[in-house]
């Protein structure tokens, strides 16, 4: 089986070149080294490998971004299999489903070729579909995942590793300004004073917290988790529980399991798939979200 590794030198702040210059220096078998250059060039480069039918270990060194644009390219084809080296800074899809460490590990996936089907999550808004491994959403979250992306002092503090302390003073500043917003689950139930609402795949978003805690990405289901009509306040006591999985037992937090969704959003807001923004809304879209079973092949490390 041939390998090819897509490392995203910036993922993690550096931390995702490190991992691969220690992977590459172990490996004892061949492989290609593609590293990309700008947001898709990971899907592109899966898709100009896969020109004939040959079985190829794509190995994504990187954060949940380039994990997503890998599986991007590799899904719907049967000879392409996914391995992941967690590179980033949130790495959500890894808290959930085990990846290489080393060289060693991806050695031993090439003599017992171990893999997963997995599910991928699709979200359909107007013309545009976009394709999530962990989660797609829209409101606070997504609001949040905009500007830490713009914000000049996460970059800044960054450098010093204080990126938390970032991240936490924006979702103060952006708390306080942000008005809620109704949405209507499949043209039935409206929701009034919402947050955000999720559609997962997997357990984890937002760099661990553990909003769905019973998705699974191989049971050909999605969860929609909504939280609505809380106080502010009390909102900041949810968001300490969250990373436990208990935020599920208070009444602001609504869930629910399909193998589709409808979601029509009463406001203007952010969206994001995978940690990454997409458009907002228009006031009254129906976002249309769908499971995609077996989409995928993840390469199993069975060494751990
Ligand atoms: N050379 C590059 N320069 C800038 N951005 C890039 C480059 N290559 C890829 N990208 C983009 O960087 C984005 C972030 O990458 P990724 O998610 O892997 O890292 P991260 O944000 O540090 O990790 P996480 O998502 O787990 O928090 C991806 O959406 C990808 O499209």
């Amino acid at each position: 089986m041939e390998v090819v590794i897509i490392v995203n030198e910036q993922a993690g702040h550096g931390r995702a070149k490190k991992q691969c210059e220690k992977i590459t220096k172990e490996l004892t078998v061949p492989f290609t080294l593609e590293r990309t250059a700008y947001t898709g060039h990971a899907a592109e480069i899966v898709e100009k490998h896969l020109i004939d039918k040959r079985k190829i270990l794509f190995i994504a060194i990187g954060g949940d971004g380039t994990m997503h644009e890998v599986v991007e390219g590799a899904h719907a084809h049967s000879h392409a299999i996914v391995g992941m080296v967690k590179g980033g800074s949130g790495n959500d899809f890894s808290r959930a489903y085990p990846t290489f460490k080393n060289a060693q590990q991806i050695e031993q996936f090439l003599l017992r070729h171990e893999v997963v089907p997995m599910d991928l999550g699709k979200l359909i808004k107007g013309t545009k579909q976009s394709l999530f491994i962990n989660n797609g959403g829209f409101g606070f979250d997504a609001l949040v995942t905009y500007r830490t992306n713009q914000s000049k002092l996460k970059k800044l503090l960054n450098r010093f590793s204080l990126g938390k302390v970032a991240y936490a003073w924006i979702v103060f500043q952006e708390l306080i300004r942000f008005t809620p917003f109704d949405l209507t689950i499949n043209n039935e139930k409206t929701y009034t004073s919402c947050y955000f609402v999720v559609v997962s795949n997997q357990p984890y978003f937002g760099g661990g917290m553990k909003i769905s805690p019973q998705s699974k990405a191989d049971d050909h289901l999605l969860e929609l988790t909504i939280v609505y009509n809380i106080a502010k306040w009390k909102l900041l006591l949810i968001f300490g529980t969250v990373f436990f999985g208990k935020h599920t037992r208070f009444k602001a937090v609504q869930q629910m399991q399909a193998t589709s969704f409808d979601v029509t959003i009463h406001g203007e807001v952010y969206g994001h798939v995978d940690g990454e923004f997409i458009d907002k809304t228009v006031y009254g879209q129906t976002i249309h979200y769908k499971i995609m079973p077996h989409e995928w092949q993840l390469a199993v490390n069975t060494l751990d």
